[in-house]
């Protein structure tokens, strides 16, 4: 198996070193040359299989035979090993044929667990085997980060660095990070947003001449093909329990930066029948724009009660283009130097070909305080501010009453106390047991400025020898 570039002038890479990278070198994302494709027989036959069976189904392909069969189990067992609930991902019903999935059981309570953990175990296998040490640079809105601390904390391999935006996380994201006191993890409060940090991400994989000799990033954002593919499984785990592939199946995902609703969208491209895939965006609303009136173009970012989604390029959506043009990666490379000057328009048999395979709603906090309230009442079910989202914009677009639809609960709300207290809530969600003295634990973190040259300074004096 290959991975290509979506702008078409990188080399082709292996899994191996697809997995130890982030950006390709010509600026685009990775995807496989060949999506493997399952028969409705094959999939039929995974019925009844746990988690970590299904994920080597679904996974195996991908990687085709270059880390061992053996290893790659075992390294799917250990990183599922670590969640709350025996089914990993389990589904509770709210309402007629709506569904919510379960994304946050894992450590650090959000669906990134579910990549992070696999990356994390997948590097240290892969870093080991070739006695090799990398640094780790990410942004975050509040989720990935943690999660990718709690992936590679245990890394002797691995210095890693996450940026996020100083006080624009909850409180107990940012505790999450800052926490972790172990010597290879870093965290950044950049004076900026969630799109600033992700920009100078992006910008150092291009010119990584600031770290120490020897050494190379890696990513832990979507833009690290390894994320997206671990996400899939997920898509097929709740179709497979709700009757796929003999009745089909919808979803709605509360999206930011697209790498989950991507992962639904391969997971229908590899033979799982999916009816809709919903994007719920906040008011941070570029990719419903985009698809209700063909506008993508760049607004000022709204700090919204729902701030992992505060994003306003959506990395992975260029993912997608790609197969909208036909795999063409000079339309894509075209595109994207117009959005970077500030907003760029799809062609018509793209955009219909979007709006076939999406449909999508955008919700203010005032319409997700709504949501979480009137499900709360009616179920006594508390959804998370972001899954709240996805909850609404599938009631409403849905157009089939008789196709179960997931909602994907991609956190737990006691990350959010803040915008549950504002619902309504007089007390606020309980943490699981292991993060109960969160608020008593040690923290370690630096502001700096939004400024690119200070950030990779402080990264290249601080990764250990
Ligand atoms: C809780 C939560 N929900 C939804 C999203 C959006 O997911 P994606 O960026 O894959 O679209 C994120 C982060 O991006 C998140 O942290
Ligand atoms: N919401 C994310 C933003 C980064 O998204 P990623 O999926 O590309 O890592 C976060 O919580 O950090």
């Amino acid at each position: 198996m290959k991975y290509i570039s979506t702008r078409g002038e990188a080399p082709p890479l292996s899994f191996e070193d697809v997995v130890l990278t982030g950006l390709a070198p010509d600026g685009g994302l990775y995807v496989p040359e060949n999506l493997p494709k399952f028969s409705q027989e094959e999939i039929a036959s995974w019925a009844g299989l746990s988690y970590q069976e299904l994920a080597f189904k679904v996974i195996s392909p991908f990687v085709a035979g270059e880390v061992p069969d053996a290893e790659l189990k075992s390294i799917i067992d250990a990183s599922y090993s670590t969640f709350r609930h025996d089914a990993i991902a389990p589904l509770v019903q709210t309402a007629h044929n709506e569904w919510i999935l379960e994304l946050f059981q894992g450590p650090t309570l959000a669906f990134k667990d579910f990549a992070l953990q696999f990356l994390g175990n997948l590097l240290d296998y892969i870093l080991k085997k070739r006695n090799q040490k990398v640094v780790v640079m990410g942004a975050t809105s509040g989720d990935t980060g943690s999660a990718a601390i709690e992936g590679c904390r245990h890394c002797d391999n691995i210095d890693i660095f996450i940026l996020h935006p100083n006080k624009r996380v909850s409180d107990v994201q940012r505790r999450q990070m800052t926490t972790v006191l172990e010597k290879n993890v870093h965290n950044i409060a950049l004076e900026g947003n969630f799109d600033d940090c992700q920009n100078m991400v992006k910008a150092s994989f291009g010119d990584q001449s600031f770290l120490p000799e020897g050494r190379q990033l890696v990513a832990v954002n979507s833009i690290n093909w390894a994320r997206i593919m671990a996400q899939i499984v997920y898509y097929f785990y709740a179709g497979l329990a709700l009757g796929a592939p003999a009745r089909p199946v919808s979803f709605s995902v509360p999206t930011g930066n697209f790498g989950d609703i991507f992962a639904g969208y391969l997971a229908k491209q590899m033979g799982l029948p999916i009816d809709q895939l919903v994007i719920a965006t906040n008011a941070n609303d570029i990719l419903h724009r985009c698809i209700s009136a063909n506008d993508h173009s760049k607004k000022e970012l709204i700090h919204s009660l729902s701030p992992s989604m505060d994003i306003m390029v959506s990395s992975n959506f260029e993912r997608l283009l790609f197969d909208m043009y036909g795999r063409d990666g000079s339309a894509i490379k075209q595109l994207m130097e117009d959005f970077k000057s500030g907003s760029m328009s799809l062609d018509e048999d793209a955009l219909s070909s979007v709006r076939e395979l999406f449909t999508s709603y955008r919700l203010d906090d005032e319409e997700m305080m709504d949501v979480i309230r009137e499900v709360f009442d009616h179920t006594e079910y508390l959804l998370d501010p972001h899954t709240a989202i996805g909850v609404q914009a599938a009631r409403k677009t849905r157009r089939r009453q008789d196709i179960p639809m997931v909602c994907l609960a991609t956190a737990h709300p006691a990350k959010f106390p803040e915008a549950v207290r504002k619902a309504g809530q007089d007390t606020d969600p309980t943490l699981p047991h292991h993060m109960t003295d969160l608020f008593d634990r040690e923290e370690r973190f630096d502001v700096l400025d939004n400024d690119m040259a200070a950030v990779q300074k402080h990264i290249a004096a601080n990764v250990r020898a």
